[in-house]
């Protein structure tokens, strides 16, 4: 079996050992421009459109939970990769307790309003501000997938309403489950932290706009870690500013890096990280990777199959 790699800044070296171990019987490569020699999967992110032109795979794996860069590509250059090539995901591989280290710390930060005491500390000023209720902090979470559901088990314990909006409704203990375009207002309403763990998709870009943060409840907070173009930047920055929404914490933004003018830089009342939100933890990958193969080589069925249609 042959494995080609391609990711623009991973250690190559370390995962091709790594898979070698995991699976000992195949034969993985670097795969570098004008290699055309035959492979039978291929891991990738963001490819050259050359490496996958015209190859006969059984499977691509992006190494990623996201995968609209390369569906991005795939609409752009049609060949990229045959209709019957399966392309799969990453689900999880320790990327679903990272976002939950980075949810609870923000909203345990807006909760305990360490943002309005860091602006009293700048004036010199010693006051005790009044404390927020438990009951007034519902935390609404866009995308109740494989992300989104770890981050809202993540919140229950800390004693917050949590609710969840996704395209079919889930079953998760203890939280309440909107599903489909005709809920979204039921799920905005009273949410009072947004989280968004939605995929970048046609339906999902731009969702988070005027009109949807105007259904929020008042001095709101919105918690981006998905895709910068799921939030209209101008409307969020209006929303800061009329005050319904209170504070912001971004990961991810429509251009990356993000342009040194763009006024989010500068406002008081966001902060921001630069898409670190979650990392692909390479053994953990592997281990995802290595059992996919050898369940599609034994014919059996697997999860991360990414639908094209659909778009994640
Ligand atoms: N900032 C970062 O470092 C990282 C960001 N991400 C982002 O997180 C996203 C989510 O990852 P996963 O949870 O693994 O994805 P997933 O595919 O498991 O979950 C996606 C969820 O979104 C919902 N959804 C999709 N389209 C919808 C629509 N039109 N209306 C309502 N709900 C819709 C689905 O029902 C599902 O619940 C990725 O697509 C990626 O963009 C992922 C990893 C790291
Ligand atoms: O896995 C993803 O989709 C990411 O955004 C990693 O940076």
């Amino acid at each position: 079996m042959d494995i080609i790699f391609y990711h623009p800044s991973f250690n190559s070296d370390y995962w091709i050992n790594t898979l070698h171990k995991a699976m000992p019987h195949a034969h993985v490569r670097a795969w570098t421009a004008g290699d055309n020699a035959p492979a039978d999967y291929a891991l990738v992110w963001h490819p050259p459109v050359e490496m996958l032109k015209g190859r006969k795979l059984k499977g691509v794996f992006a190494l990623g939970a996201g995968v609209d860069a390369i569906l991005g590509q795939l609409s752009a250059n049609p060949g990229m990769l045959a209709d019957d090539i399966p392309l799969f995901r990453l689900e999880d591989t320790g990327m679903g307790s990272q976002m939950q280290e980075y949810a609870v710390s923000q909203v345990l930060h807006w909760f305990r309003r360490f943002d309005d005491y860091q602006v009293l500390k700048q004036q010199s000023r010693w006051q005790q501000l009044e404390e927020y209720a438990h009951g007034d902090f519902t935390v609404g979470i866009l995308g109740a997938g494989v992300l989104g559901s770890k981050v809202a088990e993540s919140l229950l314990p800390w004693g917050f309403p949590v609710r969840c909006w996704s395209r079919s409704r889930k079953s998760l203990p203890g939280i309440q489950s909107f599903a489909g375009p005709e809920e979204l207002g039921d799920f905005l309403q009273g949410t009072r932290v947004l989280i968004n763990l939605l995929p970048n998709t046609s339906e999902t870009v731009g969702l988070i706009n005027q009109s949807l943060l105007n259904q929020l409840a008042e001095h709101s907070y919105v918690m981006n870690l998905a895709r910068g173009v799921h939030v209209v930047e101008a409307d969020l920055l209006a929303a800061l500013e009329s005050g319904k929404v209170k504070g912001a914490m971004l990961d991810v933004f429509s251009r990356e890096p993000l342009p040194a003018d763009n006024p989010l830089w500068a406002h008081p009342r966001v902060a921001m990280t630069p898409h670190i939100a979650a990392f692909t933890r390479p053994n953990e990958a592997i281990e995802f990777i290595s059992h996919t193969i050898g369940k599609l080589e034994r014919g059996e069925t697997v999860s991360g199959r990414v639908d094209r249609v659909r778009g994640y």
